[in-house]
């Protein structure tokens, strides 16, 4: 999802710094084409004013029709055919073409619409809450009845009607406190009658119809719609007088279920993510805190704080195990064009961007960055385990309501050839570094075991993926919560099961 993207949001930030320049260049440049035309206007008028009250004094001369003639030929295709036929536009507009393609599109404003919807639902906000800008970290925007139009119109495009009734909803209330609203009332009931319809609730969208025909008589759908929903109401009536089961007839699938968002995994991850404290941790009591040296030099002057976040499966946290300098270049070097420089070309004076594209393949085979050697030397001496590069350091981006739903991080039974291509067997355990920090949201939760963990700058989780003798821990199942306000960044090494015989021998059960 790359509109979620902060690294995505901030190259459109330079875009439109670019585009603000281009536009300033052209203006400037044309205002000064401006003034030169206005100069070669003043001098044929007041030529020709000249030579009109006396022509044969101007044509009759040789030397004065040669220099006339001279003036619109020869000078005319020099120096006035120039400021007049002009490509400056054309230039301009092709530069601001060349550079809206990294501006956001309209699939990244549905990608918006939806990341504040699921913010919505995760942690259960109010929609007015939400148009308010009020997420409960920094307030900086909000959302006018046309904006809350539009979100519930693009609910509306997706069939999603459960969302356009809440955002309608908060388009009418906004739209009474709005003096010149462009949106009218009318529209945004019909639109939400429609979605109540649709859901089911045919009381609730006549009624709805009927104040809308209060305020527009011949709104000829809406009156169409009364009669229709009158006559299903009459039939649910007399079908109910009857006996009949219910009122299965009149509102058979009308309602679209999504049947994992009601998953008793999914709601438990919710909760987790809004930091409730769902389920007991086991052996919550027995955690501990500890310096971790593994009579290893290097930690032995540094040791690595590991503190315990659950028993079994065991799942730790290392404070202070990454320095911002660290972070910084791993950010740098993972983020496509953030390096952007913008530079004039000489001979056109056209501003040209400059591009040193770091893309994450490229960043893929930087294995032999120092930070990133560093960073693998201290995973090794602090797990024990060894670093193989089949996987390098993955960097993750999360911005406004990134996300990653429940997943396992090693491949399953039924998915034996997952990690064939790697030729180093499933990955036997996780190191997440946190490299910044969550304004709000963004945690990572394990929703089998009621682990929560909140980012943190610096910090990084550990935990096992396998048992000893292979098998996977289903119990390390974790997900991503969305991000709510600020942005998420992590980095994920992931350590595989070849190379690690003598460091985490194989056993016979899980335990050995
Ligand atoms: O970002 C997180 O908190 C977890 C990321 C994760 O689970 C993954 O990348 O596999
Ligand atoms: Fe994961």
């Amino acid at each position: 999802e790359l509109f979620t993207s902060m690294a995505h949001l901030q190259t459109a930030l330079y875009a439109e710094r670019d585009i603000a320049r281009t536009l300033k260049q052209y203006i400037e440049s044309e205002e000064k084409r401006i003034e030169k035309l206005k100069s070669i206007a003043n001098e044929l008028a007041d030529h020709s004013n000249r030579a009109l009250e006396q022509p044969d004094k101007t044509i009759g001369n040789p030397v004065s029709a040669f220099l006339y003639v001279k003036r619109l030929t020869l000078d005319w295709e020099r120096e006035i055919e120039p400021i007049i036929n002009n490509d400056t536009y054309t230039t301009m507009v092709k530069q601001v073409e060349y550079l809206r393609q990294d501006l956001p599109k309209y699939e990244d404003l549905s990608g918006a619409a939806a990341a504040l919807m699921r913010l919505q639902d995760t942690y259960k906000l109010d929609t007015s809450k939400i148009a308010e800008g009020d997420l409960g970290g920094s307030k900086c925007a909000t959302l006018s009845a046309v904006d809350c139009y539009e979100i519930g119109r693009i609910s509306y495009n997706e069939e999603d009607f459960y969302h356009t009734t809440l955002w309608m909803n908060e388009a009418i209330s906004r739209i009474q406190d709005e003096h010149n609203s462009t949106v009218s009332k009318s529209i945004l009931l019909d639109y939400l009658a429609f979605a109540e319809y649709k859901q089911g609730n045919i009381r609730h969208a006549l009624s709805l119809t009927n104040e809308l025909l209060t305020i527009d008589p011949h709104h000829e759908r809406a009156k169409n719609n009364r009669v229709y929903y009158e006559r299903m109401i009459k039939e649910e009536e007399k079908s109910q007088k009857r006996g009949d089961e219910g009122s299965k007839n009149v509102i058979h699938n009308i309602r679209k279920i999504d049947e994992y968002r009601n998953s008793d995994e999914f709601l438990t991850y919710e909760s987790l993510c809004r930091g409730e404290n769902t389920q007991v941790v086991k052996d919550a009591d027995k955690l501990k805190c500890s310096y971790r040296t593994n009579k290893n030099g290097w930690l032995m002057l540094q040791p690595a704080k590991e503190e315990e976040v659950h028993l079994d499966p065991w799942i730790v946290i290392y404070h202070d195990v990454m320095s911002d300098d660290e972070i910084n270049t791993i950010k740098q070097l993972a983020t496509p064009r953030l390096n952007r420089a913008t530079v004039q070309n000489s001979k056109t004076g056209a501003l040209e961007t400059a591009e040193y594209r770091i893309s994450k393949s490229a960043w893929l085979k930087e294995t032999d960055h120092p930070v990133v050697q560093r960073v693998n030397k201290r995973i090794e001496a602090i797990t024990g385990l060894a670093t193989d590069t089949a996987e390098e350091l993955q960097i993750a981006n999360y911005g406004l309501g990134g996300h990653y739903e429940p997943h396992f991080d090693f491949a399953r039974r039924e998915e034996k050839d997952a990690f064939k291509s790697l030729g180093t067997g499933n990955r036997i355990a996780t190191f997440l570094f946190y490299m910044s920090d969550v304004e709000a949201g963004g945690a990572t939760v394990f929703p089998y075991i009621g682990v929560k963990l909140f980012p943190k700058k610096g910090i990084a989780a550990f935990w096992y993926n396998l048992f000893k003798n292979g098998e996977g821990i289903y119990n390390t199942r974790h997900a991503a919560c969305p991000v709510l306000v600020g942005t998420k960044w992590v980095s994920n090494k992931w350590l595989h099961e070849r190379g690690q015989e003598f460091r985490r021998p194989c056993g016979k059960t899980e335990a050995e």
